[in-house]
């Protein structure tokens, strides 16, 4: 049915947009900051509260047991982070939890939706810049309505590329990321950037302000609405190893084409990460 899903891909803009004024506003108040994995993965109650507001919305409209959630917060309480053919909601409640911390403006509430694994659409709402991005499968991308479309730079010299530095600060692990990074602004590229979240960062490479944005140790939650939107504005997805992308891996090119990808997957140092869908004795 092709528009079996019109009414939960509206209503997901819907809660997007809700859920980003409730962290407008939680901003202007004092942040209580707390820790996850980490000294540096931090979480607030913003991020607890607002993946509650999300997920209650989506409850109320779609039915108790109905749909699956995968939720960063919950998860993180021990909630499984498998994804099963039903449908299945997984989200980002505070992308760039850290900026928001720090008032840094680049803060977004990321919803996906998946049925049979396959993503049917992804809503990214960065809600400092009132910016909603959204993809549907087959339906373009569009930011504010606009429908937007990933640059056609084919030569990695007149790039700019996108990444970030995590959040395991182990010695290894920052030396790979570092001279990954390296290798790459010595292609050279015309840039290196970050915003500090993954979802922006897909959606800046779905309007073709940069061509590439790549991690190793991303979530599901980071990367599956904005995957459907860059796919939908042209670009691809890709594993860090030229391989199909695995929304489970915490691995993931995204460009704007494969010439641009290809040539960023040769200068990635790999370094191993626990899927997000391992059993809980091995995270
Ligand atoms: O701010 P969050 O949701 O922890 O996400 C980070 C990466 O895990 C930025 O994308
Ligand atoms: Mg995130």
């Amino acid at each position: 049915m092709e528009d079996q899903w019109q009414r939960a891909y509206d209503f997901a803009v819907e809660v997007a947009r809700k859920a980003g004024e409730e962290i407008r506003k939680a901003g202007e108040r004092e942040i209580r900051v707390m820790t996850k994995s980490s000294t540096v993965d931090l979480v607030t109650k913003t991020d607890e509260r607002v993946e509650k507001i999300i997920i209650g919305s989506l409850t109320d409209e779609f039915g108790e047991g109905t749909h699956c959630f995968i939720g960063e917060e919950s998860v993180a309480k021990g909630e499984p982070c498998i994804l099963t053919d039903k449908p299945t909601w997984i989200i980002d409640p505070v992308d760039g939890t850290t900026n928001f911390v720090h008032g840094f403006p680049f803060v977004a509430v990321s919803i996906a939706f998946a049925v049979n694994k396959q993503l049917e659409f992804g809503v990214v709402y960065s809600c400092l810049e009132d910016k909603m991005y959204k993809a549907r499968k087959g339906k373009g991308a569009f930011c504010n309505d606009q429908q937007i479309q990933v640059s056609d730079v084919k030569d990695i010299h007149k790039s700019i590329i996108i990444s970030e530095h995590g959040t395991d600060r182990s010695p290894e692990k920052v030396t790979k990321t570092f001279s990954t990074m390296q290798k790459i602004l010595c292609i050279p590229v015309h840039g290196l950037r970050g915003s500090g979240t993954a979802a922006t960062n897909m959606c800046l490479v779905a309007t073709g302000a940069v061509e590439a944005f790549f991690e190793i140790g991303i979530h599901c939650w980071d990367i599956a609405a904005g995957a459907v939107i860059v796919q939908e504005a042209g670009g691809i997805l890709l594993d860090v190893d030229g391989g199909p992308l695995d929304l489970m891996s915490r691995r993931m090119v995204s460009a704007n084409n494969e010439t641009i990808a290809k040539r960023i997957i040769k200068e990635i140092e790999i370094f191993p990460v626990v899927r997000d869908d391992a059993p809980a004795e091995k995270q």
